[in-house]
């Protein structure tokens, strides 16, 4: 059997009894209750025990008891009848264990042995009752702020009802790691906590009581600091325990999930390294293989759909095929599939009543869509059925947090002879794209760190660190997930200012979803030159002054450059990026052409502003 897994309530938001019932919904085992949740229900601690009881759940641990050790008196009696009062709680709730978190008081002595004493009296008479107690050390401790100093003081309490507690994120947060946990016994490994966390400049203390995150949506090796507790023969449940501001605002379910995700993921992530009695006996299927997108398909009614037609039309776009039994059009340009669906009573009619023209499902290419399915599924994403017609091919589906459709379409197959009749093409007037370079999506506030780990955990993409992106109207934040092999990239956007374009695309159409479509073109200035009606954002004249002072760049570039409204990055080795993009469609989702050279890896953020501006002025015209 693998370890339990276990959630303090402090990671959810509600009411006790919401925090309880979603947790045992998703599927955990365990709970840590935080003291708070309790002394703010209105429901005695006999009562929260039997719900968790049935719910399913154990009361895995009571949290936090605070500054209590090495106070000088009266405070030391005082602290220790607190503490008989604690025990009297544990013993209605049907927990055996309390979390001690190190004294942040600044009264606490200097004195490791008098840190014992005291810790020795109260597993004392814990251990009078059958109870015990574990001592962790916050990063922020007075005296103790690393967990080889909390066991110096339980090795010399030595009492068998007191032993160490563990969190990933005091120990992470400062840099420390576990070496040297295989000495101390397994028996006095009393219990883990596990958080991540981005990587910021703050004070510790703040840095933790709001930014704290799933394993997996931060950037602390939390994975490393389990398999060495693991090793260290620890083998109580595993914990999350997580404060941000975001989680306890959000949709308690949703959060849930995205918890439970996050130590499946881990689960695998270890495996190897971790022994086998502590994690599952079968690994995850493996993250699919990704070669690209085999198309996007809009929601549209009839109407959208001409005018969507004619406006990817000037990029040179050509309607390629018609479904055989349904409202359903497939436009082609060089390697870029776009299909319209207006079809009645279909999810995308459904996107369409409530969001007008959007993009509501994408087809990634993967090596074995059954082996993505399951792995999507054994990651709490269920499968998808869209209604389908006699004779057409089924594509297995899953549905991405918003509720977009994601195919998972075998790589190299094709998917469009069987169900639709395709019509012949044309002479392009405008040079081939070559395929879908990246996909950018708006998120709601609140939205970035569950999409992190969607990708991250079905897909197995790759976070990249945020970048802050200056909107004229506010502050968008973006977070990429890409491929290993760079085939698939998806930049998610999100910002707090409803009056930045993400914002407004997002509260104005009542959803995220995708903002703009980045097409990868051999040479961007040429497809543009030979797309003389594409609506183009204009570029500012400065803009082209300060790129010239930037990179030198020769004037007849300068000048192809700045004919065409493309913009142009540069990178540390030497690759280079120029890209231009479109006007929005009804003031809703955009294009862009991009053209990579020199493996230039990013996606121009230094030109975000330019564009956002340029934007913002076209919406104010
Ligand atoms: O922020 C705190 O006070 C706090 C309390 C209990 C914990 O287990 C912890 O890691 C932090
Ligand atoms: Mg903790």
């Amino acid at each position: 059997m693998p370890l339990p897994k276990s959630i303090a309530t402090v990671c959810l938001s509600g009411a006790l009894p919401d925090k309880l019932e979603a947790a045992a919904l998703v599927g955990f085992q365990g709970v840590e209750i935080f003291e708070n949740d309790l002394l703010t229900y209105d429901g005695s601690p006999e009562e929260v025990g039997r719900m968790c009881r049935d719910l399913g759940l154990d009361v895995a641990i009571y949290q936090p008891f605070r500054d209590f050790e090495a106070m000088p008196e009266p405070q030391r009696r005082r602290n220790l009848d607190r503490a008989e009062r604690k025990f009297d709680t544990m013993q209605a709730l049907g927990t055996d264990l309390i979390l001690v978190c190190s004294n942040t008081q600044p009264a606490t002595l200097p004195e490791p042995e008098r840190a014992a004493a005291d810790l020795r009296e109260m597993a004392e008479r814990a251990a009078q009752r059958g109870l015990r107690v574990g001592y962790e050390a916050l990063a922020w401790g007075k005296q103790v702020s690393l967990w080889r100093q909390a066991w110096d003081i339980v090795r010399l309490a030595d009492h068998p009802a007191l032993g160490l507690i563990l969190d990933s994120f005091h120990s992470l947060s400062r840099g420390d790691d576990l070496a040297g946990l295989d000495r101390v016994p397994a028996e006095k490994l009393f219990f883990l906590q596990l958080a991540d966390a981005p990587k910021l400049s703050m004070d510790v203390l703040s840095w933790s009581r709001h930014f704290r995150l799933f394993p997996g949506q931060g950037e602390l090796p939390v994975a490393g600091f389990l398999r060495d507790i693991l090793r260290a023969g620890y083998r109580g449940p595993v914990s999350l325990e997580i404060f941000n501001d975001e989680f306890r605002a959000a949709p308690v379910r949703r959060i849930a999930r995205d918890a439970l995700r996050s130590l499946i993921l881990l689960d695998d992530a270890v495996r190897a390294e971790a022994p086998p009695e502590t994690v599952p006996a079968q690994p995850l299927p493996a993250a699919p293989m990704l070669s690209g997108l085999e198309f996007v398909e809009f929601a549209v009614d009839e109407a959208a759909r001409e005018q969507l037609g004619g406006f990817l039309g000037t990029l040179g776009f050509r309607r390629a095929g018609q479904h055989r039994s349904k409202a359903v059009e497939l436009l082609r340009q060089g390697g870029v599939n776009l299909v319209l669906n207006s079809e009645p009573d279909s999810a995308a009619a459904e996107r369409f009543e409530m969001f007008g023209p959007a993009v509501c499902a994408m087809a990634l290419r993967v090596d074995d869509p059954a082996r993505a399915l399951a792995r999507a599924q054994s990651l709490l994403s269920p499968a998808w059925q869209e209604r389908v017609g006699e004779g057409e091919q089924r594509i297995p589906a899953i549905r991405a947090p918003d509720g977009t459709l994601i195919y998972l379409v075998q790589s190299g197959s094709d998917i469009w002879a069987d169900d639709f009749h395709l019509l012949p093409g044309a002479a392009p007037a405008v040079p081939p794209l070559a395929g879908i370079d990246h996909v950018v999506q708006a998120l709601a506030p609140g939205h970035l760190d569950g999409f992190v780990l969607f990708y991250r955990a079905v897909f197995g993409l790759e976070p990249e660190p945020v970048f802050e992106l200056p909107d004229p109207f506010g502050i968008v934040r973006s977070r990429t997930l890409a491929s290993p092999e760079r085939s698939l990239r998806l930049p998610l956007n999100v910002s707090e200012s409803r009056q930045t374009g993400t914002g407004r695309f997002v509260s104005a159409y009542a959803g995220a979803g995708v903002h703009h479509i980045a097409f990868a073109a051999p040479d961007a200035a040429a497809l543009v030159a030979a797309a003389p009606d594409a609506p183009m954002l204009e570029i500012p004249e400065n803009y082209y002054d300060d790129l010239a002072a930037r990179f030198g760049l020769p004037d007849e570039e300068l000048a192809a450059l700045q004919v065409g409204h493309l913009l142009y990055d540069r990178d540390a080795q030497g690759g280079s990026f120029v890209h231009a993009y479109t006007h929005a469609f009804q003031d809703r989702f955009f294009f862009e052409v991009v053209e990579r050279r020199g493996g230039y890896d990013q996606y121009g953020a230094p030109n975000a502003a330019v564009r956002m501006a340029a934007q913002a002025r076209r919406q104010k015209k």
